[in-house]
């Protein structure tokens, strides 16, 4: 619950904002009816409200709370919920159309829009198939005139699907399952679709044909399972509905629209066609006298209200697939069905999620080390170099990587309003922080040793930025072994641990006592080690450091540490101590340390 977010709305929109929480758990709208096995999942870790019948004002005062929404069709999804919503980073549509919602302005603000792309085919396909039969066998009319009292036999004959032909535009996944079941009732399927495979469909017994011309006055039921999209708005309009037999049927389990519905209404008035089978209208529900209205009471057509996902089994498969989405996202992790993201395949997706997780680690680790103490703005005007060495090498799509470095560079010093960064608008911040990011995979490579993929994470001076005297290049390398993260490198030093939790890191000079006096200072603090580790020079920077004999190391940040101690003629040896600590590291903390003997320089990292 945001308490800010309560407190700014006035005392009588608060009846809305669903029952008070106490705690700061992220909270999760679903102002829609939503299958339960899904949220379950959910409620776990987030609060999730449940809130049927929100009005579109009501929905915009409250989402400011809200960290994820999950809508089916009817919740509209406008800019104005999207730009209200500034916590929001995921909206999920239990079910397939995201025409209701503003995938543009979502991407704009970096949120993520997930869907469910087949839970609810079978459902849909079914769908169609009960209303070819029910307009074929008048089932809509029978069964009300039965129950008007009347025995109507002879007004009710109806005709056979067996041996006629059904014609399908679309034929995607919904359309490609009515094809099969279409077949099954022993009907011919021809079908038009530009994009759809012509090896598929000819496996599928469905003959491709080229264009409406071709398509309709061949056909004894029509089915369409496109999206609505501007070419397919209006598809069949007037001269299309004029060109079909007089016996033919229309069928939408689709969108309302994809069939112009005031030449639908005339084609069923003045007999062009016999008959239509509607679940989706262009209003739902329709509003009184209009045409869509006008055609779910037509005596012609069996009318439903776009219950085409509306089974038990349709309705628990997207409310998983899209729950399981959310609860990954708001986790950090990266969706199966992003609509505004590069598609990650579920293997894909684990494959990288480990790498995911060690790059923004690596990113969080480099802002909050090297840029720490340092020149404000330290990451803008930086290039950095991202090396996939191994097997991660082969990965093509490494834009979640990309995403997680960006999101590591910026999360320790962004107030972006909350929202984090994700594949999204990652390289839109990227780009307005003046973040430049090269990739590069490195792939006959012994380099990775005996990690399978190793990621470096080199930082330079853009060259934009040359006149500044700090071109000093920075390294991080990690790797991932087993499900765990580690750093293997941070600048000369070779290292070896998890880079999670609370970490000092401090360079210090390698001599006896440092470690004593680095624990007893923060013992002073009430502060605990849970974990440390002495990393040395690695062995180019050892090889320089023993050649060298010099008035104390030349070191960057030198000067923030305790200077009087800086030993003069000595082989410039220094080291890392990583520490992993409980307790509060406050400016004080980081003072006392640095005034350690011998310590060059400390930086606090959160990861
Ligand atoms: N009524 C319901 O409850 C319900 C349930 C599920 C799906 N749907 C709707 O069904 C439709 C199809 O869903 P899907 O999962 O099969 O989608 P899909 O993306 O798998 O298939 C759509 C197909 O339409 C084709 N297409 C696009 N433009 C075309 C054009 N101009 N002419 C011919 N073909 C074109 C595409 O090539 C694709 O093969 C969507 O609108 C979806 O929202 C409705
Ligand atoms: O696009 C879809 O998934 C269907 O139209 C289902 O819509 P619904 O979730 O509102 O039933």
């Amino acid at each position: 619950m945001a308490p800010s977010a309560i407190t700014e709305m006035s005392a009588d929109t608060s009846h809305i904002l669903g029952p008070a929480v106490s705690d700061n758990r992220p909270r999760i709208l679903v102002p829609e009816k939503v299958s339960a096995e899904g949220l379950a999942l959910l409620r776990e870790l987030y609060d999730v409200d449940t809130r049927t019948g929100l009005t579109a004002d009501e929905l915009i005062q409250i989402i400011p709370a809200y960290q994820g929404l999950i809508v089916r069709s009817e919740t509209k999804v406008t800019a104005a919920v999207l730009a209200a919503g500034q916590k929001l980073r995921v909206v999920a549509r239990a079910g397939v159309g995201v025409d209701n919602i503003d995938v543009s302005a979502a991407t704009a603000n970096g949120i993520i829009v997930v869907n469910s792309p087949s839970g609810n085919i079978v459902a849909a396909a079914e769908h169609t198939v009960a209303l070819l039969l029910a307009v074929a066998r008048n089932v809509g009319r029978a069964d009300a005139t039965l129950k008007a009292g009347l025995w109507e036999r002879s007004k009710l004959v109806g005709v056979e699907v067996g041996r006629k032909t059904l014609g399908i535009i679309g034929l995607g996944k919904v359309g490609m399952k009515v094809a099969r079941m279409a077949i099954g009732l022993g009907m011919r399927v021809v079908a038009l679709d530009p994009y759809a495979s012509a090896d598929m469909a000819k496996g599928a017994g469905v003959t491709l044909v080229a264009s409406l011309a071709d398509l309709l006055p061949q056909v004894d039921f029509l089915t369409i399972h496109t999206p609505l999209l501007a070419s397919t708005l209006n598809l069949l309009s007037e001269p299309e509905l004029k060109r079909m037999k007089k016996t033919a049927r229309v069928l939408n389990v689709a969108r309302g629209g994809v069939y112009n519905e005031d030449a639908l209404l005339k084609a069923l008035d003045e007999g062009w066609i016999a008959g239509a089978g509607l679940d989706v209208f262009t209003a739902e529900p329709p509003a009184p006298d209009s045409a869509a209205a006008r055609l779910a009471a037509h005596p012609k057509v069996v009318s439903t209200p776009h219950l085409g996902a509306s089974t038990v089994e349709a309705q628990e498969n997207v409310s998983m697939d899209v729950c399981t989405q959310v609860l990954e996202i708001l986790r950090g992790g990266l969706p199966t069905a992003a609509v505004n993201a590069p598609l990650i395949l579920p293997e894909e997706y684990r494959r990288l999620q480990p790498f995911v997780r060690l790059i923004e680690r690596m990113g969080g680790l480099y802002t909050q080390h090297f840029a720490s103490g340092r020149s404000a703005g330290m990451i803008g005007g930086r290039r950095f170099e991202l090396v996939y060495r191994g097997e991660l090498a082969s990965v093509s799509n490494t834009r979640p990587l990309f995403a997680a470095l960006v999101k590591g560079l910026v999360s320790s010093i962004s107030d972006a309003g909350g929202r984090d960064v994700n594949i999204v608008n990652a390289a839109l911040i990227a780009r307005e922080r003046g973040i430049a990011i090269d990739e590069k995979h490195v792939r006959d490579d012994t380099a990775s040793g005996t990690y399978a993929s190793l990621v470096t994470l080199r930082s330079s001076l853009s060259v934009d930025d040359s006149s500044s005297n700090n071109n000093n290049e920075q390294i991080i390398e990690g790797y991932v072994s087993g499900n765990a993260v580690f750093i293997s490198k941070l600048d000369r030093f070779e290292a070896h641990f998890q880079p999670e939790g609370t970490l000092l890191v401090l360079h210090n000079y390698d001599q006896p006592g440092k470690i004593g006096n680095v624990g007893t200072a923060l013992g002073r603090h009430g502060i605990n080690i849970t974990y440390m580790q002495v990393a040395g020079l690695n062995q180019e920077a050892r090889k320089l450091a023993d050649a060298a004999v010099v008035d104390g190391p030349v070191l960057e940040g030198e000067g923030e540490g305790n200077g009087n101690s800086t030993p003069t003629n000595h082989p410039a040896k220094e080291a890392l101590m990583i520490l992993r600590v409980d307790g509060d590291v406050t400016k004080d903390v980081l003072e006392d340390l640095g005034q350690s003997e011998g310590i060059l320089h400390v930086s606090l990292v959160r990861l």
